[in-house]
């Protein structure tokens, strides 16, 4: 027998014990071997929670976030996933633990469309891609190489206005959306292989590349599924692969050509090509560059550049259409500033406050990549209180951040640009509720190039016209869904008419 003293607290230890008992059998997954484990939906077997995802990921983790947490375990197949989805929990991975999260898994997309992922996007946390980095930040996307390409720009964005005057002229419907895609495309085409006339159709090679890329590979999650390739994916990614690389092959040949044709090539028709190739086998030691990492690097860049782009664009348009009040106050700071004699130039870009709470805004709403790249945990660690093993793979909900009600207000799912006004709040990602470009080491590296193109095109296009939506369509009219790939687009291009609002002729 107990002495009486002890009696009472040793039955409600037993009690204790068994209510434990009983909640550690309901929800098996939480406590294991006195660790405690992230909750989340019980998966199924083999597919694990992939039936879960429905057709927009980044909506179904959101709602599901709420019922788990900020910290939800997901098996997607057999791939361990945890989706994080608080602004804190988002800081404890992008800079508390940073250098544990830097790793990227590697995809049977990055495997065989980008050279065995010897690029940047989906490449691991190795010295490798310390390298390939350091390379890229330093020779390419610094801020002296992005002021040195605004002649390029200037010259694209002109012609860009021009054909839009001339469909502002005859009151044509204008696809807005593929316009925007055109315009960038150009550019960051030329940015990468100088002016060229696109006879092997490179930009519709990596159209193709970058809607593979996109694709939910199932082979990704369930191995059998892609050592049998069952979706075919394999095959395509192969076949988009081979294609691309000729004609990159050729492209790279003829740099080199020229190379040794014309010692000196004026500044201002360097491309990322020639800075690359006078990188190539400089040093002697493992981190030599070779045109394969040249290839890689330059399918990197198309890959990060391009759609996430031309869908910032596209839906600031979009918004601005459906909010004239915004759109007409963005003018009226266009107009005070810029004047209505002249198209804008990048140097007036820090003199136009909305412009920026107008971008970030949207960025908010519509951050293009709403789950930013996967990352994979390279070491057992425990974030929050839960354990997350080694090679789990960790979704930052960059969607859900944008609409946290505690950092955003109950308005969170307005447009409302003001909201930034008198706010320190960046896109450099230190404010772990707003990552467009994502944080820590992996933040994206052509940051500065997205944050001068994405103004400077949409300013031009809210300066230089007014834009009504077609006849019998109005702003409840437009379809503001999303598509989930390799970016998130709206699925409806945006059809407008756009007229001509300068005064005097464009310069
Ligand atoms: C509006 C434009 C852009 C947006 C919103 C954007 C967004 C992002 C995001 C969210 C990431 C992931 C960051 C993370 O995991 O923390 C990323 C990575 C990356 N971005 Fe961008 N990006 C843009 C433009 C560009 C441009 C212009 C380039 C190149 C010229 C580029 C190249 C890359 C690369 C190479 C990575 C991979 C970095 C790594 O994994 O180490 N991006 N971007």
């Amino acid at each position: 027998m107990l002495p009486q003293a002890l009696a009472i607290p040793a039955l409600l230890l037993l009690i204790l014990l068994f209510i434990l008992s009983v909640a550690l059998l309901l929800n098996p997954k939480e406590h294991k071997n006195g660790r405690k484990y992230p909750p989340g939906p019980k998966p199924l077997p083999i597919i694990g929670n992939l039936h879960q995802l429905g057709k927009l990921p980044h909506r179904s983790m959101h709602e599901l976030s709420k019922k788990y947490g900020p910290v939800m375990s997901l098996k997607l197949g057999k791939v361990p996933t945890i989706v994080i989805s608080s602004p804190e929990t988002a800081e404890l991975v992008l800079k508390t633990h940073d250098i544990v999260f830097a790793s990227r898994p590697i995809t049977q997309a990055s495997k065989y469309i980008c050279y065995d992922s010897k690029g940047i996007i989906f490449t691991e946390y190795n010295s490798y891609w310390r390298n390939m980095m350091k390379l890229c930040m330093f020779e390419l996307l610094n801020m002296p190489k992005v002021q040195s390409f605004a002649p390029l720009r200037r010259e694209e964005v002109g012609l860009f206005v021009e054909s839009l005057k001339k469909s502002a002229a005859s009151r044509e419907v204008v696809n807005v959306s593929e316009k925007i895609g055109d315009v960038v495309e150009n550019t960051v085409h030329r940015m990468i292989w100088g002016k060229f006339d696109d006879k092997f159709g490179v930009k519709q090679l990596a159209r193709d590349v970058l809607l593979l890329m996109g694709v939910l590979d199932l082979g990704d999650y369930i191995p059998w599924v892609g050592a049998f390739d069952l979706q075919g994916l394999v095959r395509r990614f192969k076949k988009a692969h081979k294609k691309f690389d000729e004609v990159l092959e050729i492209i790279i040949k003829d740099h080199e050509a020229s190379a040794r044709l014309t010692d000196q090539k004026s500044v201002q028709s360097i491309d990322f090509v020639d800075i690359l190739l006078s990188h190539m086998h400089q040093s002697k030691d493992k981190h030599a560059i070779t045109k394969t990492n040249i290839k890689a690097i330059l399918l990197d860049i198309i890959i990060g550049a391009v759609d996430t782009t031309i869908m910032s664009v596209d839906w600031n348009m979009a918004e601005l259409i459906r909010h004239p009040r915004v759109m007409k106050k963005l003018q009226d700071e266009l107009k005070n500033v810029v004047g209505m004699g002249r198209m804008v130039e990048e140097a007036d870009l820090p003199k136009l406050p909305y412009l920026d709470m107008v971008m970030k805004e949207t960025f908010r709403l519509h951050p293009p990549a709403p789950l930013l790249p996967p990352r994979e945990c390279t070491e057992d660690i425990t974030i929050n209180g839960y354990f997350i093993a080694k090679k789990s793979r960790v979704l930052v909900n960059s969607w859900t951040l944008g609409r946290d009600p505690k950092m955003w207000s109950d308005n969170f799912e307005d447009f409302y640009p003001e909201r930034f006004h008198n706010t320190d709040i960046d896109s450099h990602g230190h404010n772990y509720q707003f990552l467009p470009f994502g944080s820590g080491r992996r933040r994206c590296p052509g940051m500065l190039l997205g944050l001068t193109t994405v103004p400077f095109l949409l300013a031009q296009l809210v300066h230089c016209f007014n834009w009504e939506l077609p006849p019998g369509v109005s702003t409840d009219d437009m379809d503001m869904t999303e598509e989930f790939g390799l970016t998130t687009p709206r699925t409806q291009n945006l059809l407008a008419i756009p007229t001509y609002r300068l005064i005097k002729k464009v310069n």
